[in-house]
C-alpha cells in the first residue's frame, strides 16, 4: 500500500523541527530516511505513525488519512519498531509479540488459535523461536530488537515504519535484519545512519537537514559527493562492491584543508552532480 506524506510541519515548544517534509513510498518499497543527528528522521517517521501529529500536512496510507482513523485502525494500517527502550517488565517474548495482536482484537477478546500461529510465525521469521518463554528483559539488546520486529510483524500490517532497526545489532546481524526487511515485500521506511547500508538495501532514499528534505530519489543520485560533504561534512565516493559487484559508497574524513561546507540551500535540493 502506498505511502503519503506531504507538506508536514512539526512544532515542539515553538521550535519548528520539521517543516515542509514530503515524500512517497510506492507499495512494497523500501525507502530510507537518511541525515545526520537531529535532522529530524524520526521525526519525520513519528508523525507518519502517529507519535506526534504536524501542525500542517497530512499523512496518507492508500487514500486513509491516518491522522484522521482511530488509534485501533492505524494499529491495522501500519506497524513501528522505534529506537526507544521498552522495558515490558514481566512480560515473556511471546507476550510481547503478542502485543502486535491487539489491533485485531476486540478489548475483551482472548487470544485466538490464529492469533498463536500468526505469533509463532512472526518469531519463527525472526528467528527467536528458542526465546519465546524468556522474559523479554532478560534478553541481549539485539535479540529484543528481533523480537520487536516479530511484534511489529504480529500486526500483519501492509506498513511497516522503522527507526535504525540495526542499533544493538552485530554487522552479520544487521545484514540479516536487512535482507529479511526487503523480504517481507511491505511498503516500508526506515530511518538509517549506515549510508552504505542506505544504499544496498534502500530503493529511495530522503535526506533530511535541519528538518527539511534537501534531496529524494535513488540512493545513488541522493548521495552525491557534494551532498555527503554539504551534509554530512565527509568525503565520499563510490566503487564496485568487490564481493556483490554493487555500488558500493566509501567515505574519509575531509581534509583538514578543505573547509567543510554546512550550508543547506538550493545547491543541496538541486539535480544530481556526480
Ligand atoms: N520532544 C522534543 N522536544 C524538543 N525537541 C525535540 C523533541 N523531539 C525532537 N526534538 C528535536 O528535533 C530535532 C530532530 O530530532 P530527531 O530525533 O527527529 O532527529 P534524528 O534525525 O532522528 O536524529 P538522530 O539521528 O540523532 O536520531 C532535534 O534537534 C531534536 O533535539
Amino acid at each position: 500500500m502506498r505511502v503519503t506524506a506531504s507538506d508536514l510541519r512539526v512544532t515542539i515548544d515553538g521550535h519548528v523541527i520539521l517543516d515542509d517534509a514530503a515524500l512517497t513510498a510506492e507499495t512494497g518499497a523500501v525507502i530510507g530516511l537518511v541525515g545526520p543527528n537531529g535532522s529530524g528522521k524520526s521525526t519525520l517517521l513519528r508523525s507518519i505513525y502517529r507519535a506526534i501529529r504536524p501542525d500542517r500536512g497530512a499523512v496518507l496510507i492508500g487514500q486513509t488519512d491516518v491522522w484522521r482513523l482511530p488509534a485501533r485502525k492505524a494499529g491495522r494500517l501500519r506497524a513501528v519498531v522505534t529506537q526507544d527502550q521498552e522495558l515490558h517488565n514481566d512480560f515473556s517474548v511471546q507476550d510481547v509479540v503478542a502485543l502486535g495482536r491487539a489491533p485485531h482484537q476486540g478489548l475483551l477478546d482472548r487470544e485466538t488459535a490464529d492469533d498463536r500461529e500468526v505469533v509463532a510465525g512472526a518469531l519463527e521469521r525472526v528467528g527467536m523461536t528458542w526465546a519465546r518463554s524468556r522474559l523479554f528483559t532478560t534478553l541481549s539488546g539485539g535479540e529484543r530488537q528481533r523480537v520487536l520486529l516479530a511484534r511489529a510483524l504480529a500486526q500483519q500490517t501492509p506498513v511497516l515504519l522503522l527507526d535504525e532497526p540495526t542499533n544493538h545489532l552485530d554487522i552479520g546481524a544487521q545484514l540479516e535484519l536487512l535482507d529479511l526487511v526487503r523480504d517481507l515485500g511491505l511498503t516500508t521506511i526506515c530511518a538509517l545512519h549506515d549510508l552504505d547500508h542506505a544504499l544496498a538495501y534502500c530503493d529511495e532514499l530522503v535526506l533530511l537537514r535541519g528538518g527539511r528534505v534537501v534531496a529524494a530519489g535513488g540512493p545513488v543520485d541522493v548521495l552525491t559527493p557534494q551532498r555527503l560533504t554539504d551534509v554530512f561534512g565527509v568525503r565520499g565516493a563510490f566503487t564496485t562492491h568487490p564481493l556483490t559487484g554493487r555500488p558500493h559508497l566509501v567515505v574519509a574524513a575531509l581534509n583538514p584543508a578543505d573547509p567543510p561546507n554546512r550550508r543547506v540551500d538550493a545547491d543541496s535540493t538541486a539535480a544530481p552532480t556526480a
